[in-house]
C-alpha cells in the first residue's frame, strides 16, 4: 500500500477514535457505573432468588442510556457554565469540538432507544420512572434548580438517588417501601458528596455565578452543613439494619463507612487543611460503591 494512504488511513482511525472518546466523555462513565451498580442492587434485593438475565441486561442497558442521555443533555445546557470552570472548560462541547446539535441527537438516540429496552422488555412503571429521572436531572436540576437556588443539590439529587427504585420496579413491577429506603440513603449522601466538591472548587462556581451553597453562604456553613447530612446519612443508613431488610455484614460495613465519612466531615470543619475538601468528596464515591457492594455481600450471604 501506499505509504502516503497509510498514514492518511491511520490519521483518520485517530480522528474517529477521538470523537468516539469525546461522545463517551459525555456521557459521564463514571457517574453512570455507579447510578448502575446502585441499580443492580436494587434488582438483587427485590428478590430472593437469581434474577433473569433479561431483567438484568435490559434493565442495566435502559437505565444506562437514560442515564448517559440526561449527562449528555447536562453538557449541552450547561456549555456557558462548563467554559467558565476550570474543570469543566475543556469539555467537548465547550471546546467546540462537538456542536450541540449533534451532542442533541446523541441524547436523542440514547433516550428513545434505552425507553424502548425498558418498555419491551422490562416494563413501564421502570420506563416511566427512569423517564421522570431524565427529566428529573436534565431539565429540572440542569435547567431551573441549578441557576435559582443553593438547595439545587438537595432537591435535584433525588433524579440520581432514584436507581435502587429503578433496579427494583424492573424486578417486581411494583414501588416498594424498602426500594424508597435505598433511594433515600442516595439522596441523604448526594448533599456531603457534592458540597465538598464545591468548597474545593467555590471560586469557580462563584466566576459562573452558580448559586452553589459555598458561594451564597460560604465555606463555613457549607462544612457545616456537610457535617449535619452526614450525621443523618449515619442514621438513615441504620434503618436497613433495624428493619430486618439487612443483616450483621451490612451494619458493621455501614457503620465503619459512616464513621469513615463522619472522620472526614469533621476534619474539614475543624481541622480542615488545603486537601480535606477533595479528600472528602473522594471518600464519598468510595462510602456509597461499598455501601452498595456490602448490602449485596449482606443479601448473599446473611447470617
Ligand atoms: C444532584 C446530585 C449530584 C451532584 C450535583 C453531583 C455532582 C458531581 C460533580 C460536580 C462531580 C465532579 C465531576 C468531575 O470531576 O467532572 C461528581 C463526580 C462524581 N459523582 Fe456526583 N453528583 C451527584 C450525584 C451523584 C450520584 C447519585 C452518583 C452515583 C450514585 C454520583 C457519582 C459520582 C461519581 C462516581 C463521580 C466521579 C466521577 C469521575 O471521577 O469522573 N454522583 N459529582
Ligand atoms: C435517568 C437517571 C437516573 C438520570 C440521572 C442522571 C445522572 C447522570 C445523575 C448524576 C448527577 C450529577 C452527576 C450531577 C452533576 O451535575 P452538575 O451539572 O452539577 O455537574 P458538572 O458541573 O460536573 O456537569
Amino acid at each position: 500500500m501506499n505509504k502516503a494512504v497509510a498514514t492518511g488511513q491511520q490519521k483518520n482511525s485517530a480522528k474517529l477514535i477521538a470523537v468516539c472518546q469525546d461522545y463517551y466523555e459525555m456521557t459521564k462513565p463514571k457517574v453512570v457505573m455507579l447510578l448502575l451498580l446502585t441499580a443492580l442492587v436494587g434488582m438483587c434485593l427485590a428478590s430472593d432468588t437469581w434474577i433473569s438475565w433479561q431483567i438484568l441486561v435490559a434493565g442495566l442497558t435502559g437505565i444506562g442510556f437514560l442515564s448517559s442521555a440526561a449527562a449528555v443533555i447536562n453538557h449541552v445546557v450547561d456549555r456557558r457554565i462548563d467554559s467558565q470552570m476550570a474543570r469543566t472548560f475543556n469539555r467537548p462541547v465547550p471546546k467546540g469540538k462537538i456542536t450541540p446539535q449533534k451532542a442533541l441527537i446523541f441524547a436523542a438516540l440514547l433516550s428513545v432507544l434505552g425507553y424502548i429496552i425498558l418498555e419491551l422488555w422490562v416494563n413501564r412503571l421502570t420506563a416511566l420512572l427512569t423517564l421522570a429521572s431524565l427529566v428529573g436531572y436534565a431539565v429540572i436540576y440542569t435547567m431551573y434548580l441549578k441557576r435559582a437556588t443553593p438547595q439545587n443539590i438537595v432537591i435535584g439529587g433525588l433524579a440520581g438517588a432514584a436507581p435502587p427504585l429503578l433496579g427494583w420496579t424492573s424486578v417486581t413491577g411494583e414501588i416498594n417501601a424498602q426500594a424508597l429506603l435505598l433511594v433515600l440513603i442516595i439522596f441523604v449522601w448526594t448533599p456531603p458528596h457534592f458540597w465538598a466538591l464545591a468548597i474545593h472548587r467555590e471560586k469557580d462556581y462563584a466566576r459562573a455565578q452558580v448559586p452553589m451553597l459555598p458561594v451564597t453562604h460560604g465555606i463555613d456553613f457549607t462544612k457545616t452543613s456537610i457535617l449535619l447530612y452526614t450525621i443523618l446519612l449515619l442514621v438513615v443508613c441504620l434503618l436497613p439494619y433495624l428493619i430486618g431488610m439487612a443483616g450483621l455484614i451490612y451494619l458493621v460495613g455501614s457503620t465503619l463507612l459512616n464513621i469513615g465519612f463522619l472522620y472526614y466531615a469533621w476534619k474539614l470543619k475543624f481541622a480542615s487543611t488545603e486537601d480535606t475538601a477533595m479528600q472528602t468528596f473522594k471518600f464519598s464515591i468510595i462510602h456509597l460503591m461499598v455501601l452498595f457492594v456490602v448490602l449485596l455481600l449482606d443479601h448473599y450471604f446473611r447470617f
